[in-house]
């Protein structure tokens, strides 16, 4: 297997019982990397995860992390992989300072200015006790630990986790600095689509289990166009219209993502509304794509 292929997965598939959940997903993460794993509430995150750390056995597929196989993975492959599963992986009743305690004696590798750099961010005075902290709080001291780990691959599952607005774009920051200062490999999953936009190399989205789109970021957004368009006339009955992915209101009118290039947007928009409209088009944004492509509900 090429060493550059951290993690490869194929045509894996699972059911929980008769609820099959994953079809036949396929992705490669390389040494490096971020790699954005996007979906909807329910679409498979979690369950590819859980795969990936041998907590779930596939009904299909292939599953290497690291080379290994994911359900039979060496010890010494498990210390290379940090986990922020979804929820905390503090114990309520520990201090800070015996947080830490615990945690160091797993990893021989513990990066102790690591966590001290993100504690001292944090601004809380070390014998705070986890169950005395704020959601937010409890997630910046599990994303601590997680960095002070120093694993070579991180796995993210909602990193997110109640966190404020700064504190995200520190903790990105932070991680990206990490991967390429040390080389380190991440798959992450937000169901803040937009903070992944400036951080992640490749994306991947999935639905209902299936893959609807992957690739690097860059081309994620391809074939999709934004458009501003101020209209009295109600626009919502467009979203029926094939090529026309999301019609939002906004406070000036609408904006609408379309499989339609600019050099045939008025005309288009004309066709169907039977009215002159002079739509704008704007760069969309991650979010906006991954809307275009998943449905908003
Ligand atoms: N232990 C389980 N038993 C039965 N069904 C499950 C189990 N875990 C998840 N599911 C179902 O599998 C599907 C995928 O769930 P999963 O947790 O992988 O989604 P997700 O993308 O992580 O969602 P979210 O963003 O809401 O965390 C859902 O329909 C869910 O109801």
């Amino acid at each position: 297997m090429n060493s550059d292929k951290v993690i490869c997965i194929e045509n894996l598939e699972h059911s929980y019982g008769n609820n099959k959940v994953l079809h036949g997903i396929n992705f490669t993460v390389e040494k490096g990397k971020t790699f954005g794993l996007l979906g909807k509430n329910g679409a498979g995150k979690t369950t590819t995860i859980n795969i990936m750390m041998g907590f779930l056995a596939p009904d299909k597929g292939k599953c290497l992390v690291l080379g290994e196989a994911a359900h039979s993975l060496s010890p010494d492959g498990k210390k290379r992989i940090g986990l922020l599963h979804e929820g905390h992986l503090c114990y309520e009743f520990m201090s800070i300072d015996q947080t830490e305690k615990f945690y160091k004696s797993f990893y021989p590798q513990w990066d102790m200015e690591i966590f001290d750099y993100l504690m001292k961010k944090l601004g809380l005075n070390r014998k705070h006790k986890i169950k005395h902290m704020s959601c937010g709080q409890r997630s910046q001291v599990a994303l601590a630990i997680l960095m002070a780990q120093n694993a070579d691959v991180l796995i993210l599952d909602d990193f997110s986790m109640g966190l404020d607005a700064g504190y995200r774009r520190l903790f990105l920051d932070h991680l990206n600095f990490y991967v390429k200062e040390r080389k380190k490999t991440v798959l992450i999953t937000s169901h803040i689509v937009q903070d992944l936009e400036r951080f992640v190399d490749d994306a991947l989205i999935i639905d209902k289990g299936k893959v609807l789109r992957s690739a690097p970021l860059a081309e994620l957004k391809n074939g999709l166009y934004g458009y501003r368009i101020k209209s009295a006339q109600d626009l919502t009955p467009l979203e029926a219209e094939a090529e026309i992915r999301d019609v939002s209101h906004t406070s000036g009118g609408y904006e609408i993502i379309a499989e339609i290039p600019p050099q045939d947007a008025a005309v288009y928009f004309f066709s169907k509304t039977g009215v002159e409209v002079t739509p704008e088009n704007y760069d969309i944004t991650l979010e906006d794509a991954f809307i275009a492509l998943t449905g908003k509900y």
